[in-house]
């Protein structure tokens, strides 16, 4: 199988050299940025976003025409942020690439800000709605820090897709002696797993940050597990999904794993540093911070409520500090399980 990944954050490349593990064929990695790939193709390591682990002679380092790049892939995956999900499908769209059978899948989590025509919090398959490509398509999600991936520790994905092709292709493309790939239907669900689960990391590294104690991180995340339900449902998921991987499985590793980003921006909120400056110092992206205030306030629309998630908002526009957002939410009425 030829597989083509476009985007080498630490994601993009993880995902790459897991493909390339007992692949006959070589896997495309490609970059936008071409002096970055004649390094990372002269170096075989990418210095910028995963410097610890060597590139295997399978993956091909490329940047230039998208087109190139993916004209004669079986399987595209778009490994960028969320952020750039619809300008990449609408590179492809442009390009007329790949072929029309073959699936185009996506790596990223979480909901985008404003949409088309102002939309908000638009899940991965609805940016993709959008965009109108004529490709099967999927979303390749779980529990996953990317070192840990391409170091090959063991890992277990979820591969969502409406259309059994694709969950099929993904797990012949991925599923190997380190990596268990399992099958689901239920995109919706995987996709809100995904997006909800960086603002609860936001929750618990602020909880841990502040040394609440593991009660509190326990409570957090059982919580915050409720409202990711609860909006998953609204929106037409299925509440086994969040009992699965990309539910409690990678709520609990975002939320309590040290290679946690989005964890991390939590503990140094705590440590009353800005957002500005904690940015700048993570050198990769978050996605809780970008779609907190979306996830809110799509939410807010179908009257599904989030307390947690709304106290992360609130921290993140400035209203309450850290110590703040952890009064107001112990100091909410009492309420049933
Ligand atoms: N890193 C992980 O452990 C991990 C695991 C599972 C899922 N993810 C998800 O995968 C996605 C990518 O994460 P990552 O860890 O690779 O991020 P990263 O910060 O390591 O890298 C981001 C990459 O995206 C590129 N990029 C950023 N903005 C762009 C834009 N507007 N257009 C084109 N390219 C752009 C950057 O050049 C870079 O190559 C995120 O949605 C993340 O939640 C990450
Ligand atoms: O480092 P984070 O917080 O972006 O999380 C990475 C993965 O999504 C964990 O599954």
């Amino acid at each position: 199988m030829r597989i083509a990944v476009l985007g080498a954050g630490a994601w993009g490349t993880a995902v790459a050299i897991a493909a390339a593990r007992g692949a006959t064929e070589p896997v495309r990695l490609w970059l936008r940025d071409a002096e970055q790939a004649r390094a990372m193709a002269a170096t075989r390591v990418n210095q910028r976003y995963l410097p610890q682990v060597r590139l295997p002679e399978q993956v091909e380092v490329v940047s230039g025409a998208i087109a190139d790049a993916v004209a004669q892939a079986d399987l595209v995956v778009l490994g960028t942020p969320l952020a750039a999900l619809r300008q990449s499908l609408q590179m492809l769209c442009a390009a007329g690439q790949p072929a029309a059978h073959v699936p185009v899948v996506w790596l990223c989590k979480g909901v985008e800000p404003t949409g088309e025509a102002g939309a908000v919090g638009r899940l991965p398959h609805e940016v993709y709605a959008d965009v109108g490509g004529p490709w099967p398509c999927g979303v390749l999600s779980g529990p996953s820090f990317a070192l840990e991936v391409a170091q090959g520790r063991p890992t277990a994905l979820v591969a969502a897709s409406r259309d059994a092709q694709v969950r099929r292709l993904l797990v012949q493309a991925f599923h190997g002696s380190v990596l268990r790939v399992y099958e689901n239907d239920d995109v919706t669900g995987v996709e809100v797993g995904g997006a909800v689960k960086n603002v609860l990391a936001l929750a618990t590294g602020i909880c841990d940050g502040l040394e609440l104690g593991l009660n509190a991180r326990a409570a957090l995340i059982t919580r915050g597990l409720a409202e990711m339900t609860r909006l998953g449902l609204a929106l037409g998921g299925r509440a086994e999904t969040f009992m699965g991987l990309s539910g409690v499985g990678d709520l609990v590793l975002t939320a309590t794993g040290g290679l946690s980003r989005n964890r991390r921006v939590g503990l140094l909120l705590a440590e009353g540093r800005s957002m500005p400056e904690i940015l700048a110092s993570l050198g990769h992206v978050a996605e809780g911070v970008h779609c907190a205030r979306a996830v809110v306030q799509r939410a807010a629309g179908l009257g599904v409520h989030m307390p947690i998630s709304e106290a992360v908002v609130r921290l993140l526009d400035g209203q309450v500090d850290a110590h703040a957002l952890v009064q107001g939410l112990l100091g909410r009425d009492p309420t049933v399980e």
